[in-house]
Protein backbone atom coordinates (compact mmCIF):
# COMPACT_ATOMS: atom_id res chain seq x y z
CA UNK A 1 0.00 0.00 0.00
CA UNK A 2 0.99 3.20 -1.07
CA UNK A 3 2.32 5.58 2.53
CA UNK A 4 -0.25 8.06 1.62
CA UNK A 5 -3.08 5.64 2.14
CA UNK A 6 -1.32 3.70 4.82
CA UNK A 7 -1.39 7.05 7.08
CA UNK A 8 -5.29 7.23 6.10
CA UNK A 9 -5.90 3.27 7.01
CA UNK A 10 -3.71 2.76 10.16
CA UNK A 11 -5.55 3.28 13.43
CA UNK A 12 -3.59 5.58 15.49
CA UNK A 13 -3.86 7.53 18.58
CA UNK A 14 -3.48 11.22 19.68
CA UNK A 15 -1.97 11.89 22.67
CA UNK A 16 -1.41 15.85 22.57
CA UNK A 17 -4.48 18.09 21.83
CA UNK A 18 -5.60 21.24 23.57
CA UNK A 19 -10.00 21.05 22.85
CA UNK A 20 -9.39 24.89 22.64
CA UNK A 21 -6.65 24.80 19.73
CA UNK A 22 -9.20 22.89 17.88
CA UNK A 23 -11.69 25.94 17.64
CA UNK A 24 -11.87 26.38 14.14
CA UNK A 25 -12.69 30.31 12.92
CA UNK A 26 -16.23 29.58 11.63
CA UNK A 27 -16.88 28.14 14.82
CA UNK A 28 -15.82 30.95 16.78
CA UNK A 29 -17.78 33.80 14.50
CA UNK A 30 -20.77 31.73 14.93
CA UNK A 31 -20.74 31.55 18.85
CA UNK A 32 -19.65 35.37 19.09
CA UNK A 33 -23.21 36.20 17.28
CA UNK A 34 -24.90 33.93 19.70
CA UNK A 35 -23.15 35.74 22.53
CA UNK A 36 -22.62 39.08 21.34
CA UNK A 37 -18.91 38.88 21.86
CA UNK A 38 -17.24 41.71 19.76
CA UNK A 39 -14.05 40.14 18.17
CA UNK A 40 -11.15 42.06 16.98
CA UNK A 41 -11.94 40.80 13.22
CA UNK A 42 -14.41 41.48 10.05
CA UNK A 43 -14.78 38.04 8.91
CA UNK A 44 -13.93 34.77 9.38
CA UNK A 45 -10.92 35.16 7.03
CA UNK A 46 -9.95 38.01 9.07
CA UNK A 47 -9.38 35.30 11.60
CA UNK A 48 -7.69 32.62 9.43
CA UNK A 49 -5.37 35.58 8.06
CA UNK A 50 -4.61 36.78 11.58
CA UNK A 51 -2.68 33.28 12.50
CA UNK A 52 0.66 34.29 11.36
CA UNK A 53 2.64 33.88 14.85
CA UNK A 54 6.43 34.41 15.72
CA UNK A 55 6.73 32.67 19.01
CA UNK A 56 4.72 30.73 21.71
CA UNK A 57 3.41 33.63 23.16
CA UNK A 58 2.25 35.42 20.31
CA UNK A 59 0.14 32.50 19.37
CA UNK A 60 -1.54 32.11 23.48
CA UNK A 61 -2.10 35.97 23.34
CA UNK A 62 -4.66 34.81 20.69
CA UNK A 63 -5.74 31.51 21.74
CA UNK A 64 -6.97 32.82 24.82
CA UNK A 65 -9.20 35.51 23.44
CA UNK A 66 -10.99 32.57 20.99
CA UNK A 67 -11.35 30.97 23.72
CA UNK A 68 -13.72 33.79 25.39
CA UNK A 69 -16.55 32.97 22.89
CA UNK A 70 -17.16 29.82 24.56
CA UNK A 71 -19.78 30.61 27.03
CA UNK A 72 -22.21 27.96 27.51
CA UNK A 73 -22.97 24.07 27.70
CA UNK A 74 -23.48 23.40 23.87
CA UNK A 75 -20.43 25.50 23.06
CA UNK A 76 -18.37 22.85 24.56
CA UNK A 77 -20.27 19.76 23.30
CA UNK A 78 -19.80 21.70 19.83
CA UNK A 79 -16.19 22.39 20.60
CA UNK A 80 -15.75 18.68 21.32
CA UNK A 81 -18.03 17.15 18.62
CA UNK A 82 -16.08 18.78 15.95
CA UNK A 83 -12.43 17.50 17.08
CA UNK A 84 -13.90 14.04 17.27
CA UNK A 85 -15.51 14.34 13.99
CA UNK A 86 -12.13 14.61 12.73
CA UNK A 87 -10.77 11.90 14.71
CA UNK A 88 -13.01 9.51 12.70
CA UNK A 89 -12.00 11.03 9.95
CA UNK A 90 -8.57 10.41 10.32
CA UNK A 91 -8.74 7.26 11.48
CA UNK A 92 -7.94 7.96 15.62
CA UNK A 93 -9.54 5.18 17.63
CA UNK A 94 -7.99 6.97 20.92
CA UNK A 95 -7.30 10.31 22.21
CA UNK A 96 -5.86 11.95 25.37
CA UNK A 97 -7.10 15.44 24.87
CA UNK A 98 -6.18 18.20 27.25
CA UNK A 99 -8.19 21.09 28.34
CA UNK A 100 -7.03 23.79 30.56
CA UNK A 101 -9.72 24.94 33.05
CA UNK A 102 -8.80 27.97 34.08
CA UNK A 103 -8.86 29.60 31.12
CA UNK A 104 -13.02 29.13 31.50
CA UNK A 105 -12.94 29.73 35.16
CA UNK A 106 -11.26 32.55 35.50
CA UNK A 107 -14.42 33.90 33.26
CA UNK A 108 -16.57 32.70 35.57
CA UNK A 109 -17.50 29.63 33.19
CA UNK A 110 -17.23 26.67 35.66
CA UNK A 111 -16.88 23.14 35.62
CA UNK A 112 -20.26 22.87 36.17
CA UNK A 113 -20.72 24.15 32.50
CA UNK A 114 -17.55 22.65 30.37
CA UNK A 115 -17.47 19.26 31.76
CA UNK A 116 -21.41 18.53 30.81
CA UNK A 117 -20.75 19.68 27.37
CA UNK A 118 -17.66 17.21 26.88
CA UNK A 119 -18.95 14.77 28.32
CA UNK A 120 -22.07 14.27 26.08
CA UNK A 121 -19.86 14.73 22.76
CA UNK A 122 -17.52 12.27 24.33
CA UNK A 123 -20.24 9.53 24.98
CA UNK A 124 -21.67 10.04 21.62
CA UNK A 125 -18.54 9.49 19.71
CA UNK A 126 -17.86 6.71 22.05
CA UNK A 127 -21.95 5.10 20.97
CA UNK A 128 -21.10 5.83 17.62
CA UNK A 129 -18.11 5.40 16.30
CA UNK A 130 -16.17 3.44 19.42
CA UNK A 131 -13.82 6.59 19.85
CA UNK A 132 -12.30 6.17 23.16
CA UNK A 133 -11.28 9.44 24.92
CA UNK A 134 -9.16 10.16 28.13
CA UNK A 135 -9.49 13.83 29.56
CA UNK A 136 -6.01 15.62 30.75
CA UNK A 137 -6.96 18.29 32.53
CA UNK A 138 -4.24 21.03 31.91
CA UNK A 139 -2.69 24.05 34.49
CA UNK A 140 -1.70 27.04 33.11
CA UNK A 141 2.10 27.64 34.29
CA UNK A 142 1.93 31.66 33.84
CA UNK A 143 -0.19 31.09 37.03
CA UNK A 144 1.11 30.41 40.56
CA UNK A 145 0.91 26.86 42.29
CA UNK A 146 -1.87 27.98 44.67
CA UNK A 147 -4.26 28.89 41.64
CA UNK A 148 -3.51 25.28 39.68
CA UNK A 149 -4.56 23.35 43.47
CA UNK A 150 -7.55 25.41 43.40
CA UNK A 151 -8.45 24.48 40.04
CA UNK A 152 -7.59 20.88 41.32
CA UNK A 153 -9.62 21.06 44.57
CA UNK A 154 -12.75 22.72 42.06
CA UNK A 155 -12.37 19.53 39.82
CA UNK A 156 -13.07 17.16 42.54
CA UNK A 157 -17.12 15.78 41.35
CA UNK A 158 -15.26 15.46 38.14
CA UNK A 159 -11.95 13.29 38.99
CA UNK A 160 -13.84 9.84 37.34
CA UNK A 161 -13.63 11.97 34.05
CA UNK A 162 -9.99 12.99 34.23
CA UNK A 163 -7.12 10.55 33.82
CA UNK A 164 -4.03 12.92 34.08
CA UNK A 165 -2.99 16.15 34.82
CA UNK A 166 -0.77 18.34 32.40
CA UNK A 167 1.31 21.83 32.51
CA UNK A 168 0.79 24.00 29.83
CA UNK A 169 1.07 27.68 28.47
CA UNK A 170 4.21 30.13 28.28
CA UNK A 171 7.03 27.92 29.18
CA UNK A 172 9.98 30.19 29.13
CA UNK A 173 10.48 32.03 33.02
CA UNK A 174 7.76 29.44 34.42
CA UNK A 175 9.75 25.91 34.93
CA UNK A 176 8.17 22.67 36.10
CA UNK A 177 9.64 23.44 39.88
CA UNK A 178 7.53 26.11 40.51
CA UNK A 179 4.38 23.15 40.12
CA UNK A 180 6.06 20.37 42.39
CA UNK A 181 3.27 20.71 45.66
CA UNK A 182 0.35 20.34 42.99
CA UNK A 183 1.38 17.46 40.78
CA UNK A 184 2.13 15.69 44.21
CA UNK A 185 -1.12 15.95 45.25
CA UNK A 186 -2.19 15.37 42.07
CA UNK A 187 -0.42 12.08 41.76
CA UNK A 188 -1.53 10.79 45.33
CA UNK A 189 -5.14 11.42 43.98
CA UNK A 190 -4.05 8.59 41.64
CA UNK A 191 -3.95 10.78 38.46
CA UNK A 192 -0.92 10.31 35.96
CA UNK A 193 1.06 13.20 35.20
CA UNK A 194 2.00 15.13 31.76
CA UNK A 195 4.01 18.37 31.25
CA UNK A 196 4.91 20.44 28.34
CA UNK A 197 9.02 20.57 28.55
CA UNK A 198 11.31 21.44 26.02
CA UNK A 199 9.41 23.08 23.51
CA UNK A 200 10.56 26.57 23.54
CA UNK A 201 12.52 26.19 26.95
CA UNK A 202 15.83 24.41 28.03
CA UNK A 203 16.58 20.61 28.44
CA UNK A 204 17.10 21.81 32.20
CA UNK A 205 13.07 21.84 32.10
CA UNK A 206 13.16 18.54 31.05
CA UNK A 207 14.82 17.01 33.91
CA UNK A 208 12.61 19.00 36.11
CA UNK A 209 9.68 17.99 34.97
CA UNK A 210 11.43 14.54 35.30
CA UNK A 211 12.40 14.61 38.90
CA UNK A 212 10.61 17.26 40.52
CA UNK A 213 7.29 16.63 38.62
CA UNK A 214 7.37 12.69 38.49
CA UNK A 215 5.83 13.19 34.75
CA UNK A 216 4.84 9.59 33.23
CA UNK A 217 5.01 11.08 29.39
CA UNK A 218 6.95 14.10 28.00
CA UNK A 219 4.77 17.07 26.01
CA UNK A 220 6.87 18.07 23.12
CA UNK A 221 10.49 17.25 24.73
CA UNK A 222 12.28 18.29 21.50
CA UNK A 223 14.88 20.12 22.98
CA UNK A 224 16.85 17.23 24.12
CA UNK A 225 18.59 16.55 21.83
CA UNK A 226 20.59 19.41 23.02
CA UNK A 227 21.70 17.25 25.99
CA UNK A 228 22.95 13.64 25.53
CA UNK A 229 22.51 12.66 28.98
CA UNK A 230 19.27 13.50 28.83
CA UNK A 231 18.52 11.78 25.84
CA UNK A 232 19.80 8.63 27.58
CA UNK A 233 17.80 9.01 30.43
CA UNK A 234 14.60 9.60 28.34
CA UNK A 235 15.49 6.35 26.10
CA UNK A 236 16.17 4.12 29.43
CA UNK A 237 13.07 5.28 30.84
CA UNK A 238 11.13 4.70 27.64
CA UNK A 239 9.53 7.49 27.77
CA UNK A 240 7.30 8.84 25.65
CA UNK A 241 7.48 12.39 23.97
CA UNK A 242 4.84 13.70 22.32
CA UNK A 243 5.75 16.18 19.31
CA UNK A 244 3.85 17.94 17.36
CA UNK A 245 5.15 18.78 13.89
CA UNK A 246 3.24 21.67 12.29
CA UNK A 247 3.05 23.33 15.70
CA UNK A 248 6.88 23.71 16.34
CA UNK A 249 7.29 25.25 12.38
CA UNK A 250 3.78 27.69 12.80
CA UNK A 251 5.82 28.87 16.85
CA UNK A 252 8.83 29.08 15.00
CA UNK A 253 10.80 25.95 17.46
CA UNK A 254 12.38 25.12 14.11
CA UNK A 255 12.64 26.94 10.90
CA UNK A 256 11.14 24.81 8.49
CA UNK A 257 9.93 21.23 8.50
CA UNK A 258 13.30 19.77 6.92
CA UNK A 259 15.12 20.99 9.78
CA UNK A 260 12.66 19.01 12.37
CA UNK A 261 14.00 16.62 14.76
CA UNK A 262 11.49 14.21 15.20
CA UNK A 263 12.95 11.36 13.05
CA UNK A 264 16.40 11.55 14.62
CA UNK A 265 14.94 11.51 18.06
CA UNK A 266 13.24 8.26 16.54
CA UNK A 267 16.17 6.98 14.89
CA UNK A 268 17.77 7.79 18.04
CA UNK A 269 15.47 5.09 20.03
CA UNK A 270 13.10 7.88 21.87
CA UNK A 271 9.56 6.57 22.20
CA UNK A 272 8.19 10.05 19.53
CA UNK A 273 4.42 9.76 18.81
CA UNK A 274 3.10 12.52 16.17
CA UNK A 275 0.47 14.74 17.84
CA UNK A 276 -1.64 18.40 16.48
CA UNK A 277 -1.72 20.22 19.85
CA UNK A 278 -4.27 23.16 18.62
CA UNK A 279 -4.89 22.11 14.70
CA UNK A 280 -7.17 25.24 14.13
CA UNK A 281 -4.63 27.61 14.48
CA UNK A 282 -1.52 25.59 13.15
CA UNK A 283 -3.23 24.34 10.39
CA UNK A 284 -3.81 20.67 10.39
CA UNK A 285 -5.32 17.98 12.12
CA UNK A 286 -3.08 14.72 12.82
CA UNK A 287 -3.09 12.86 9.49
CA UNK A 288 -1.74 16.40 8.17
CA UNK A 289 1.31 16.32 10.51
CA UNK A 290 1.99 12.72 9.84
CA UNK A 291 1.79 13.59 5.13
CA UNK A 292 3.86 16.89 6.35
CA UNK A 293 6.51 14.68 7.73
CA UNK A 294 6.08 12.29 4.42
CA UNK A 295 6.51 15.00 2.38
CA UNK A 296 9.46 17.67 4.20
CA UNK A 297 11.40 14.60 5.89
CA UNK A 298 11.17 11.33 3.69
CA UNK A 299 9.68 9.31 6.18
CA UNK A 300 9.65 5.94 5.28
CA UNK A 301 6.89 3.14 5.83
CA UNK A 302 8.87 1.56 9.07
CA UNK A 303 9.03 4.98 10.54
CA UNK A 304 5.40 5.28 9.96
CA UNK A 305 4.50 2.21 11.68
CA UNK A 306 6.41 2.79 14.55
CA UNK A 307 5.41 6.31 15.03
CA UNK A 308 1.72 5.02 15.01
CA UNK A 309 2.71 1.91 17.65
CA UNK A 310 4.82 4.86 19.71
CA UNK A 311 1.08 6.45 20.02
CA UNK A 312 -0.70 3.79 21.49
CA UNK A 313 2.59 2.56 23.64
CA UNK A 314 2.71 6.13 24.78
CA UNK A 315 -0.96 6.31 25.69
CA UNK A 316 -2.69 5.81 29.19
CA UNK A 317 -4.52 2.64 28.09
CA UNK A 318 -4.32 -0.60 29.88
CA UNK A 319 -2.16 -3.06 28.25
CA UNK A 320 -4.53 -5.35 26.93
CA UNK A 321 -6.21 -2.29 24.88
CA UNK A 322 -2.83 -1.06 23.78
CA UNK A 323 -1.52 -5.34 23.11
CA UNK A 324 -5.00 -5.21 20.67
CA UNK A 325 -4.22 -2.17 18.77
CA UNK A 326 -0.81 -3.45 17.98
CA UNK A 327 -2.11 -6.61 16.68
CA UNK A 328 -4.66 -4.65 15.16
CA UNK A 329 -1.93 -2.55 13.19
CA UNK A 330 -0.06 -6.18 12.37
CA UNK A 331 -2.90 -7.62 10.73
CA UNK A 332 -3.70 -4.42 8.78
CA UNK A 333 -0.16 -4.63 7.01
CA UNK A 334 0.31 -8.21 6.76
CA UNK A 335 -3.01 -8.07 4.50
CA UNK A 336 -1.74 -5.13 2.67
CA UNK A 337 1.64 -6.46 1.73
N1 LIG B 1 1.94 24.44 22.16
C1 LIG B 1 1.55 24.85 23.37
N2 LIG B 1 2.49 25.09 24.31
C2 LIG B 1 2.13 25.51 25.53
N3 LIG B 1 0.87 25.73 25.89
C3 LIG B 1 -0.10 25.51 24.99
N4 LIG B 1 -1.43 25.64 25.07
C4 LIG B 1 -1.94 25.30 23.89
N5 LIG B 1 -0.97 24.96 23.04
C5 LIG B 1 0.21 25.07 23.71
ZN1 LIG C 1 0.51 21.62 23.63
Amino acid sequence: MKLIHLIEQLPKSELHLHIEGTLEPELMWALAEKHKVSLPYESVEAIKEAYQFDSLQSFLDLYYQGADVLRDEDDFYQLMRQYLQHCKADNIVHTEIMFDPQTHTARGVGFDIFMPGFQRAIEEARREWGISVYLIMSFLRHLSEPEAIETLNQARAYYPLITAVGLDSSEKGNPPEKFIKVFAAARALGFKCVAHAGEEGPADYIWQALDLLKIDRLDHGVRASDDQALMARLRDENMALTVCPQSNIKLCVFDNMQHHNILQLLEDGLCVTVNSDDPSYFGGYLNDNYRALMTHLGMDESALVQLVKNSFMGSFLPAEEKNKWLRCIDSLLSNAA
